[in-house]
């Protein structure tokens, strides 16, 4: 399948009306960065989806169709996520964080977060302020890999053990993802069509709507950043006892960044204002996390009828390993992506050595986060057709599958990375001077634009803007 292809049966299956896909407007073909998947396409095609779900949104309330262009490398540069602060290019990999060989296989562990870092150390008996990663990888050699996944996963770590693609599609966790649609959008609840604020030719398609976002790193960011690019409100939720890291300073482009602590009353009564006047409340914490705080879909369809609510989860709702927290990387080993790009696709230049290998970015992550936007517009579509409140599904892995189904490419591994220079832009951020990839989706008429500076977490008050500016 190719992007176009690929947008397509995104589109369709939304429900959205076909004939404006004629104002999308795709360039380039993969190989874009070297992989033997198409990942190029993958970016390309979500965030196509997501820029002219929002423009289409922007034509139902009153403003015209506009045409979206995506050149294919831009878009997949784009997600790489890279950034730089103060000219300086953070190292986000943890020491701990990577592949380690097993007694039978492999094994990777997500470490970034010191809460995980310190979990997964103990689970290795090791002391977390004194170990050494040459110590990690001699315990880890005497781990059976699917042992060290369990008991991760048993104390809410994350690891995850290497698989082929055939070992993942014959696992009760392969099958059920391979079962679910890419996403869903369901109607959870009655409500009359919402009155949107009207919205002008000049201004941005979802200008004047109001977004929640509780979401933890990179794929839930990216998707209240796209939806911020296209004009809406965004506010990231956070909470100061929650760990972050620096990606947050890339991710924040455009949005209103405030402290909500849902472990206090007072806090949990905040949130209920500011979703009882939001269009859109994602979340992307662990499964079940923000519902067990009182906010799951269904209270905030009471509360917020008409609301579109978006979940993200990293191995989607059915299945042995719904309820687990996961990373783009782990979800590449587990699935077999890892396994597959080691060996390449096809004999000769291009093939791989054989050894576990990632994906040249955290596509899964990228184009999920695409996805929570492409979702978000596109329920609030069909709000203002039908009514209702809505509820929007992904997951990193029904992202995989789909990447997976979307077909190799021979000789990809042997293309040099693209200079990434000529698609930055620089701007001042409560945390430096930010320099990110432009967002790579070309609005004709009312370009994506990220007119607030990323700010850290609680530089905002937790309300609404009720004026130009604020
Ligand atoms: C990303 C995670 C693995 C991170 O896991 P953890 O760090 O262990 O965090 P949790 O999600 O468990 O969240 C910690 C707790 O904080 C709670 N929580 C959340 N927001 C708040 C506020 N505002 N106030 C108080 N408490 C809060 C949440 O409900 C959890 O409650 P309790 O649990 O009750 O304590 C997981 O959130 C997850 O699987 N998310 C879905 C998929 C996803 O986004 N993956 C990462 C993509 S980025 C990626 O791949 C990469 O960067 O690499």
């Amino acid at each position: 399948m190719n992007a176009s292809e690929a947008l397509d049966s995104i589109w369709r299956q939304a429900g959205l009306p076909v004939e404006a896909l004629q104002h999308a407007r795709l360039t380039g073909e993969d190989p874009v960065l070297p992989s033997s998947f198409a990942v190029g396409a993958a970016a390309q095609s979500t965030i196509a989806a997501a820029a002219l779900a929002a423009c289409e949104l922007g034509h139902l309330r009153g403003a015209g169709r506009q045409q979206v262009a995506v050149d294919m490398r831009h878009a997949a540069l784009d997600c790489t996520g890279w950034f730089s602060l103060d000219g300086r290019v953070p190292d986000l990999w943890d020491t701990f964080s990577g592949l380690y060989r097993c007694a039978d296989g492999w094994v990777r562990i997500h470490a970034n977060f010191a809460h995980h870092r310190e979990g997964a150390l103990r689970l290795m008996k090791l002391d977390p302020s004194a170990a050494t990663r040459a110590e990690a990888e001699a315990v880890m050699a005497t781990w059976h890999a699917r042992d060290f996944e369990d008991a991760a996963a048993a104390q809410g770590l994350v690891a995850t053990a290497l698989r082929r693609f055939d070992a993942w599609d014959a696992s009760p966790q392969g099958q059920a993802i391979a079962a679910q649609p890419l996403f869903t959008i369901e109607r959870i609840g009655d409500a009359p069509p919402l009155a949107l604020p009207p919205l002008r030719e000049d201004q941005r398609p979802l200008t004047g709507l109001r977004v929640l976002d509780l979401t933890r790193i990179l794929a839930g960011p990216v998707g209240g950043r796209a939806l911020a690019a296209y004009g809406a409100d965004v506010m990231l939720v956070n909470s100061p006892h929650l760990p972050n890291i620096e990606s947050i300073a890339e991710t924040s482009r455009g949005k209103l960044s405030a402290h909500v602590d849902l472990r206090t009353d007072a806090g949990r009564a905040t949130l209920r204002q500011l979703a009882a006047q939001a269009h859109v409340f994602v979340q992307g914490y662990r499964p079940g996390g923000i519902a067990a705080l009182g906010f799951g879909p269904a209270e905030l369809a009471r509360l917020a009828p008409g609301i579109v609510c978006v979940s993200l989860t990293a191995y989607g709702t059915q299945g042995p390993w719904a309820h687990r927290r996961g990373f783009d990387s782990l979800v590449q080993t587990a699935m077999g992506f890892n396994h597959a790009e080691g060996e390449g696709e096809g004999e000769g230049e291009g093939a791989g050595d054989g050894k576990p290998r990632p994906l040249p970015m955290q596509i899964l992550d990228e184009a999920t986060g695409y996805l929570i936007a492409f979702g978000a517009a596109a329920a609030l579509w069909r709000q203002q057709q039908e009514g209702g409140s809505w509820h929007v599904q992904v997951s990193l892995a029904q992202t995989g599958q789909w990447l997976r189904g979307l077909g190799r490419v021979p000789g990809g591994l042997s293309i040099a990375r693209p200079d990434l220079k000529p698609y930055a832009e620089t701007s001042d951020s409560g945390f430096g001077r930010l320099a990110a990839l432009r967002h790579s989706a070309q609005l004709s008429r009312t370009p994506a634009a990220w007119p607030r500076p990323s700010m850290p977490p609680g530089s905002h008050a937790p309300a609404w803007p009720t004026g130009p500016g604020q």
